[in-house]
């Protein structure tokens, strides 16, 4: 039998299968059935499958499956997840994980509230440019606090890649309708955003506070978006820095409750530094026979709750978003 977690960083939902411990590993078109079938028909199904494997110079290795199968060169709140299981199956507090473009170091850090065990992951490589997103916009090489009448009139956008592609706009109020809307429009073929991207809105409620919404690319809405909300700390930080406070961690708010980011600016913008610092909950241990997996039949699965979910909403209710 395989143990497989039912894990969430802010309420983003993911399984996690570590390859490791199979006899055979699963191929990339079982991975990605898999995932589809998981996120849809699981425990309430879930916004991705975090994969992890052995890497040469790292702890382990992480990729990043989306609802819909598509592949993620990065995922925040997932990497947290996925280091507190390295963290547990090692023994250690402090190490690198391998991603698709880096080797990122993460560490344990102190618990959000009572049961809410927390790291912290570094957020890189950062780049504003067009191919590295991709986006194409008339002759922008750089999208940076730019009126898209395109997108939404009247509203400024930012274009990031951390290094999935996030858009960033900091709004008055979040309409969930106009954001739908453009991740949608966004998503679709031959657009602006060859192969589609993140959109977070985003609104400032204090100096170093904020409240950030994503629509995600291959997923859709989600509870929280830990790259987005590293990418818009990051934007915030370089757009307002009069609300920026750079002796202290950013407050993000999200519907799926709260996490921290360190933003330290560079002259040079893309050698800026984030981390991301906040929950890593697993809630559900899945049992299944490897076999199972390779089939994609997940019709006779051994669930059993860990009990963190509690700890996790009384973390949510002392917050005062
Ligand atoms: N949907 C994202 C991947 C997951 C990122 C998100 N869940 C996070 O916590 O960073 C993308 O296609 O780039």
């Amino acid at each position: 039998m395989v143990k497989l977690l039912k894990v969430h960083g802010s309420e983003n939902q993911f399984f996690i299968l570590d390859q490791t411990i199979l006899d055979n590993k699963l191929s990339d078109s079982e991975l990605k059935n898999l995932a589809i079938n998981f996120c849809k028909n699981i425990l309430n199904g879930a916004d991705g499958l975090l994969v992890i494997d052995t890497s040469d110079d790292c702890l382990g290795k992480m990729r990043v499956i989306n609802a819909d199968g598509s592949e993620a060169k990065m995922c925040g709140n997932g990497l947290r997840t996925v280091s507190r299981y390295l963290s547990e199956k090692y023994q250690l507090n402090e190490f690198h994980v391998e991603t698709l473009e880096s080797n990122l170091s993460v560490k344990k850090a102190p618990d959000f509230y009572p049961g809410v065990p927390a790291f912290s992951v570094e957020i890189s490589p950062i780049s504003f440019k067009k191919t590295d997103l991709p986006f194409s916009y008339k002759d922008l090489n750089e999208m940076i606090n730019e009126e898209i009448p395109e997108f939404v009139p009247g509203e400024r956008f930012s274009a990031i890649a951390v290094p999935n592609p996030h858009l960033i706009s900091f709004v008055s109020n979040i309409q969930h309708d106009i954001l739908n809307h453009l991740g949608q429009k966004l998503n679709s073929a031959n657009n602006y955003f060859p192969e589609g991207v993140n959109i977070s809105f985003a609104k400032i409620l204090d100096k170093n506070k904020l409240f950030v919404q994503t629509f995600e690319r291959g997923v859709g809405f989600t509870n929280a978006c830990g790259t987005g909300m590293s990418a818009t700390s990051l934007v915030f930080a370089l757009l307002y820095p009069d609300q920026f406070d750079s002796n202290k961690d950013i407050t993000v708010y999200n519907p799926g409750g709260m996490v921290k980011t360190n933003i330290e600016l560079n002259p040079i913008k893309e050698l800026s530094k984030i981390h991301l610092i906040g929950n890593a909950t697993f809630t559900h241990n899945i049992e299944v026979s490897e076999e199972a997996l390779h089939q994609n039949q997940l019709d006779d699965l051994r669930i059993e709750e860990t009990g963190e979910e509690k700890d996790y909403q009384a973390f949510v209710k002392s917050i005062n978003r």
